[in-house]
């Protein structure tokens, strides 16, 4: 039996970033991971993976929009060309990832592991110790109750397509359809369709109900078709493409099938109960330092029912990691997960994101609250690159304190960082104002005072 002081399982953003940092204070670590791919979703069938097609597509929407304004040409583009970059990039991750954690002493073992009991994991038919376990074994694509929903490919397979076809269909209205419903808009054929279906009353439903009409009016302008409250009964081989039949939308054709409809934590070969580990349905149950109902054992990233995001994952091994160097030390717990402030921003064209709170949420909790919204805002930043869709909504408690911002805009990651830091510092929306006066101009960030300036008190 090999012995260790923490044993990792999955080699993703969530599990290195914790391997690094407790090997960093000297414990003996090693990383378990099952894919023959090692390095994770993020690197290499996620954010990092995606990027590569966002940035052409969004240069290509961008142009697209400045036909008419300076640009005479539509853009030509290759999608073909862009996977070759992407390729290149990912084929890299897997002996980076490696090379990497055996770089600084720390152990990757090939393999699946799963608990035999409290303290020990099966690997390969050999088992492991170790004084604590970090479980940070990510997400996989939600089995849905779908009739030939093995005729979908996931997001994984669209990111390695080697073209586009013409039809393409994505069931499930939220950041990987939309996200990679944009990058068809941009880079698929120039008379190809685009459809969403929805099973929700609206997609990306934990957003803000009113930004997202606009950012599903942008889409729609964009070419891409956007269905709700739609009933799959089943996908169906037909030809060399498919037919999705609903229960109450008629028929859908497509040459493709593309699954957008949530990740599920990836927790099932785990063995769990023999660990002591409580979990749920969205994930492994954790506390605010990352512990799960088994103390010597942390759950971190896409298997904890948080949020599944690649930068919350980080943050969640870096919180687990001083948890367990605290726990050496004997002094108790050192840092606790916030979640207030996690921004959330889909890659479309323009881009989406929000930080804090909904309008609906605060609705719904019956605060009081005062906004600044525009939509369709027509600034000299947005007149020049041709943008109709451009919009915010700040959220402002009595005391002028900032609640939740919500933008679509190109660069709309930009401006909600600024609105973020100035939340999370207690910066009113009168003194985050003042003190833009002197951003960069004319910038997008310096929109930001005229996003404020009815807030001022
Ligand atoms: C298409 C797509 C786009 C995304 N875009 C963004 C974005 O723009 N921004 C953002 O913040 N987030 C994005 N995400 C989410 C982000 O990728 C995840 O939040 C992040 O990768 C989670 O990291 P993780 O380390 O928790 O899990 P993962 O990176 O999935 O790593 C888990 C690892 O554990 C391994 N494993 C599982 N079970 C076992 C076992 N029993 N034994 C050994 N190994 C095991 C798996 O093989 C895997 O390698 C995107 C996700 C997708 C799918
Ligand atoms: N830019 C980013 O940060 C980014 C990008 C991609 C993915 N992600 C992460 O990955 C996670 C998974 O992404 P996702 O888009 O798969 O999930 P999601 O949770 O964002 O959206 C899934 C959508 O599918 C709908 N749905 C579920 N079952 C359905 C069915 N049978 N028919 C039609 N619609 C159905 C849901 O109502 C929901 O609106 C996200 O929650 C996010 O955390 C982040």
């Amino acid at each position: 039996m090999k012995s260790y002081d923490v044993v990792v399982i999955g080699s993703g953003t969530a599990g290195q970033t914790a391997a690094y940092a407790l090997e960093e204070q000297g414990f003996i670590v090693a990383v378990i991971e099952k894919s023959p791919t090692p390095g994770g979703t993020c690197a290499l069938y996620g954010c990092q993976a995606k990027k590569w097609f966002y940035e052409t597509a969004e240069a290509v929407s961008k142009a697209k929009h400045l036909q008419g304004l300076g640009i005479t040409q539509p853009p030509e583009w290759s999608w073909e060309d862009v996977l070759a970059q992407k390729n290149a990039f990912t084929s890299k991750i897997p002996d980076n990832a490696v090379n990497g954690l055996q770089g600084v002493d720390i152990d990757f073992i090939p393999g699946e592991a799963r608990f035999q009991d409290k303290e020990t994991l099966v690997v390969n038919g050999g088992t492991v110790h170790a004084k604590w376990f970090i479980i940070a074994s990510g997400a996989e694509p939600m089995p849905l109750p779908i009739d030939g929903a093995e005729n979908m490919i996931t997001s994984t397979g669209f990111l390695g397509l080697k073209e586009l076809p013409e039809k393409i269909l994505f069931v499930g209205g939220g950041f990987i359809s939309f996200e990679c419903a944009h990058f068809c808009a941009g880079l698929g054929p120039k008379d190809g369709t685009v459809t969403i279906l929805e099973a929700g009353p609206r997609p990306l439903g934990p957003f803000d109900s009113e930004m997202v009409e606009l950012l599903t009016e942008a889409s729609r302008d964009a070419g891409i078709d956007i269905r709700t409250g739609v009933k799959i009964t089943s996908i169906v081989k037909q030809g060399d493409g498919f037919k999705v039949l609903t229960e109450n939308q008629g028929d859908f054709q497509a040459d493709l099938v593309v699954h957008g409809a949530g990740r599920t934590p990836d927790i099932s070969g785990l063995d769990l109960e023999k660990a002591g580990v409580e979990f749920e349905r969205r994930g492994i149950k954790v506390d605010a330092s990352m512990r799960t109902s088994n103390p010597r054992i942390f759950a971190v990233g896409d298997c904890a029912a948080t949020i599944q995001l690649a930068r919350v994952a980080d943050k969640e091994a870096a919180v687990c990691a001083d948890n367990i160097i605290a726990d050496r030390k004997g002094a108790g717990k050192a840092q606790a997960m916030v979640y207030d402030n996690v921004p959330f921003l889909l890659f479309t064209y323009p881009q989406y994101g929000m930080v804090g709170k909904t309008e609906d949420a605060l609705k719904k909790e019956g605060l009081k609250y005062y906004k600044s919204f525009g939509k369709h805002v027509g600034w000299p930043t947005y007149r020049r690159v041709g943008m109709k869709h451009a919009a915010y909504k700040i959220l402002v408690d009595e005391n002028n304190m900032i609640l939740g911002a919500h933008i679509l805009s190109d660069n709309a990651s930009g401006l909600l960082n600024l609105l973020r830091t100035a939340m999370m510092h207690g910066v009113s929306a009168g003194d985050l104002h003042a003190e833009s006066l002197m951003t960069p101009y004319p910038s997008r960030e310096s929109d930001v005072v005229y996003m404020l300036k009815p807030l001022i008190e």
